[in-house]
């Protein structure tokens, strides 16, 4: 499977995405960084047609852009932001709310993400991170072939996020996993590609073996170093 995208958008008079193009592929975890205001919020809103971008994103040549949007919904799901639900649904009635969620795909993604034994009690029990596994089994219980993820692990301790993004290194041999990750670390050690987003323009994309410090000094205006650690490329900003 095969997701392609090259999308322009702008809030009113405002350009916020600049004809930005990639290709997401099936087995490969990609991940979209830049700095805040870069709009890797709206490239993923424009994806899914939350908003209406010009352009087109094609799931292995179907452009979704033209489709309805309950048909599209059936093709790629989207993550947003983490927000904590009000209404005291139970953990299994959350991750059944979506619209095609099914009772054998609520079953195996309660069971993915390690919340079928917890599934009777309410949302609102959860901590913050394991809510954010529960967004995750919930757009693994719509079915789809594609995932898109806002920040899947902002506000998650270093341990949760590890869970998070170990998660979606599993999923990405079935789906095609799209993720907006702030922390650069992650991005290096999980992602398989990078696309770095600089004032609504593609800047840069590549793997994470590729990114030079210089790139994010461009970008994100500090001083960056990357070491290695144990064959893991780790970034230190700001020394
Ligand atoms: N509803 C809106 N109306 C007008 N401008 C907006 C709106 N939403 C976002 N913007 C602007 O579009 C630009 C991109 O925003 P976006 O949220 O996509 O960035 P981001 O890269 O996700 O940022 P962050 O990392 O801070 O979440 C910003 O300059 C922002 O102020």
């Amino acid at each position: 499977m095969r997701l392609e995208v090259r999308v322009s958008f702008a809030y009113g008079e405002r350009e916020v995405l600049k004809s930005v193009e990639f290709t997401a592929e099936m087995g490969e975890l990609l991940a979209i960084i830049g700095p805040n205001g870069a709009g890797k919020s709206t490239l993923l809103k424009a994806m899914v047609g939350i908003l209406r971008p010009t352009g087109s994103v094609r799931l292995d040549g179907r452009d979704l852009l033209s489709m309805r949007p309950p048909e599209r919904a059936r093709l790629i799901t989207y993550v947003p932001q983490s927000s904590f639900p009000e209404f005291a649904f139970t953990i299994e009635e959350f991750v059944e709310m979506g619209a095609y969620a099914t009772r054998g795909n609520v079953e195996a993604a309660l069971k993915r993400v390690g919340l079928w034994e917890r599934r009777k009690e309410p949302v609102t029990n959860l901590s913050g991170g394991e809510y954010q596994l529960a967004l995750v089994a919930r757009a693994l219980a719509q079915g789809s072939g594609a995932i898109l993820l806002d920040e899947p692990t902002s506000h998650l301790d270093i341990n949760h996020s590890l869970m998070v993004m170990e998660l979606l290194k599993g999923l990405k041999e079935e789906k095609i996993i799209v993720a907006v990750l702030h922390d650069l670390n992650l991005a290096l050690r999980y992602a398989d590609r990078l696309v770095l987003l600089k004032e609504g323009e593609k800047y840069w994309e590549g793997t994470p073996e590729e990114l030079e410090p210089e790139v994010l000094e461009e970008v994100y205006g500090v001083k960056a170093r990357i070491a290695e650690v144990d064959g893991h490329r780790v970034l230190l900003a700001g020394i």
